[in-house]
């Protein structure tokens, strides 16, 4: 929103939240997420034509256009639990709008299940006061850390919307804000439920290609292979593009298990188990993976890490973002608490944060690199070494280091998907 406030100046942006301190933190000097260049955006338009705020009901009855972008995490209780979209926050917003709106364009930035369009369709046209709404599907493709660009150069802008003459205006008044910044050909206009599925289709690609490289990496280590090398090659054949083959300890962030396990309920629904078990294997994978680069720890660790200082590296779900929801880091922590004996509920107690990489690995038996910050490449690898217990041991779960000058100063280095360590070869690595 703060990009469209950027790019349009004769259009005014008021971003409403029920949160009362996200919405203080967005009016004021230290904004509630970190994105690279986000902060010079939202400094430039704010208090022009960019305004946050928590009267929801004014803004909303004031509006021409209404996106909403609430949360749909997956739910955690009743039918469809663990996999099927939460779609209270929208259902709630739908009614509010309902209730205060007097424009009849309606857009879902938010991702959901297919069809959600005829469901918030339903809700509103029962509940108009005479106003024949528009919905449309205008799904974000943006990804955290580079949103700012994503949103300025996007790849594309999806709009989706019902084929009646009605439809097709309000798809073209959508288009015309779009239109002031990018190329009229990366607008694409289709239906709504194609809409609506291309975005939860984006999403279970793009995490399909991380968890077949994944896959790769075990077989590597395996082989003696280098996944790193084997990317490359791959990489190469233009039909396959370069692009989202980076080996890691695992996906994470808000969306990709989300709307995989989004995705896979709405094949059950529509009777498609096979289908539903295709894309429920992309989750395995990277649970498998996740597990896998523990139980690397661990074994090379002499089978034990009880009473060891294990220094965490990074915690993000990736760089240049300060955003930890279901983080691969989460988890491998997790199981490594898990392999505590004899564990107790104090094991939580023995996690502590520290700003500095320096202080984090002193003293400590081993490393787990778990984010790919620029920062791990560059530290002074030999003065940690000095500090740490030996063996020392460092688990790159980004293939950031240089394997090579580590193991020159005398860590034990395991690095996803690369010619195993000596040390290695013979421990088990099972998930
Ligand atoms: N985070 C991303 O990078 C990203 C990218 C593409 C799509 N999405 C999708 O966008 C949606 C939002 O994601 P997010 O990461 O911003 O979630 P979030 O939880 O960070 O933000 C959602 C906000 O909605 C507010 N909210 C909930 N109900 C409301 C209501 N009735 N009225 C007003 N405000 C309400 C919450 O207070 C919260 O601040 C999700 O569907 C997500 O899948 C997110
Ligand atoms: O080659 C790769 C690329 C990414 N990742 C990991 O995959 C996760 C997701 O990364 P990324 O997709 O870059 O960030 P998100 O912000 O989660 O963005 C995804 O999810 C958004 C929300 O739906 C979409 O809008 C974006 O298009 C989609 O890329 C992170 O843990 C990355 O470390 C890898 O392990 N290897």
């Amino acid at each position: 929103m703060a990009v469209i406030a950027l790019k349009c100046p004769s259009i005014e942006v008021a971003v409403v939240d029920i949160s009362v301190s996200r919405i203080a933190a967005w009016n004021g000097d230290q904004l509630p997420i970190y994105e690279p260049g986000l902060d010079e955006v939202v400094k430039q338009c704010r208090g022009n034509n960019l305004f946050f705020s928590t009267d929801i009901e004014k803004h909303v009855f004031e509006a021409d256009i209404i996106f909403v972008s609430v949360n749909t995490p997956t739910k955690t209780r009743g039918l469809g639990a663990g996999k099927a979209a939460d779609l209270t926050y929208w259902e709630s917003a739908a009614r509010m709008i309902a209730d205060v709106s007097k424009s009849n364009k309606i857009v879902e930035k938010s991702t959901v299940p297919v069809k959600t369009a005829e469901a918030i369709e339903k809700i509103l046209t029962h509940n108009s006061r005479g106003i024949k709404y528009q919905i449309l599907s205008n799904p974000e493709f943006l990804a955290e850390g580079t949103a700012i660009q994503d949103l300025f150069n996007p790849d594309r802008v999806l709009i989706g919307g019902r084929e009646t003459p009605e439809g097709q205006k309000a798809i073209q008044a959508l288009k015309d804000v779009y239109a002031q910044w990018v190329p009229e050909d990366r607008i694409i206009s289709t239906n709504l439920w194609s809409a609506e599925l291309s975005k939860l289709a984006a999403n279970a690609f793009l995490a399909q290609r991380i968890s077949s490289v994944n896959a790769m990496s075990a077989l590597c280590e395996a082989t003696g292979a280098d996944v790193s090398q084997v990317s490359h090659a791959v990489g190469k054949d233009t039909r396959i593009g370069p692009k989202f083959l980076q080996a890691s300890v695992g996906f994470g962030g808000s969306c990709f298990q989300k709307d995989i396990l989004n995705l896979v309920y709405i094949c059950e629904c529509n009777g498609l188990p096979e289908v539903a078990n295709y894309w429920k294997q992309v989750i395995k994978i990277n649970d498998y993976q996740k597990n896998r680069f523990v139980n690397r720890l661990v074994s090379s660790m002499f089978n034990t890490v009880s009473g060891k200082k294990i220094a965490i590296l990074g915690f993000a779900f990736k760089k240049d973002t300060g955003d930890t929801r279901e983080t691969p880091a989460i988890d491998v922590c997790k199981g490594l608490l898990v392999h505590l004996q004899p564990m107790s509920p104090s094991a939580v107690k023995k996690v502590s944060v520290v700003w500095d990489a320096y202080e984090a690995t002193k003293d400590a038996h081993g490393i787990c690199i778990l984010t790919e910050w620029d920062e791990f490449k560059t530290l002074d690898y030999q003065r940690i070494f000095d500090n740490m217990q030996k063996p020392a041991f460092v688990f790159d779960g980004r293939n950031v280091v240089n394997v090579d000058k580590l193991r020159e100063i005398g860590f034990i280095v395991y690095s996803i998907g690369k010619p195993l360590d000596p040390w290695l070869q013979d421990m088990p690595a099972v998930a």
